[in-house]
């Protein structure tokens, strides 16, 4: 299916090597780009990026902050979703319109996501090899939206074994879908500069997720 709601020239999906994982380049042309960014950090000034901790107590290299009912936070506490930031104690701002959009267009999920995680790259910020398993329904895509400089994302299957490396530019969009909804990914490096996308520079990544029950 096309994410022409993401106001593009109908983006194909390609193929990609890992089964499940689905992916749009170009699924938002420059124009729409810049809205959703403008979008974003107006939100953002409702609720401010913040740099979590991981459990043990390690700060992450990558600001977040969240939009939607539910938002993800990591602390001492674990890793959770919950509907409040955490250093402003406020709910967070709404999903634009234009994301919520783009999942009824793409992963053809019958329910709406209710989490949208931000992450903002920005001076060697990276993300190790995880899993996205805090969701109540792990049956549910995750969907993400590249926007600003060129990510070096990895990717392999849930169970280990080799991975697969590959490009994520501004306006790209992917998903993690059916065998590839545990599957293991990251950010291995962030290609500083490479788009002048976002003020100030760096990656923006919005995630979407049905999180709750
Ligand atoms: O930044 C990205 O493209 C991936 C982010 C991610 O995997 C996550 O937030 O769980
Ligand atoms: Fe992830």
């Amino acid at each position: 299916m096309s994410a022409k709601s993401a106001n593009t020239a109908t983006p194909a999906e390609v193929k990609t090597a890992v089964e499940g994982f689905r992916l749009w380049p170009g699924a938002f042309d420059a124009a729409a780009q810049a809205d959703l960014v403008a979008e974003v950090f107006a939100r953002l000034d409702q609720a401010p990026l913040y740099r979590p901790t991981t459990p043990g107590g390690r700060p992450f290299s990558v600001r977040m902050s969240n939009f939607g009912p539910l938002g993800w936070v990591s602390d001492h506490g674990g890793y959770r979703y919950q509907a409040t930031h955490p250093e402003t104690k406020r709910p967070w701002p709404q999903i634009p319109q234009v994301l919520l959009d783009l999942w009824a267009a793409t992963v053809g999920w019958p329910a709406p996501p209710d989490a949208c995680l931000v992450n903002l790259y920005r001076e060697g910020a990276k993300m190790g090899l995880h899993q996205d398993r805090d969701e109540a329904d792990l049956g549910a895509p995750v969907l993400s939206v590249s926007l600003g400089d060129t990510a070096m994302f990895r990717i392999g299957a849930a169970e280990g074994g080799r991975t697969t490396t590959l490009k994520l530019e501004s306006g790209d969009v992917c998903a993690l879908t059916g065998p590839a909804r545990l599957a293991r990914h990251g950010i291995d490096r962030v290609l500083e500069g490479s788009s002048r996308l976002i003020p100030d520079g760096g990656r923006l990544n919005l995630t979407l997720r049905c999180a709750g029950a």
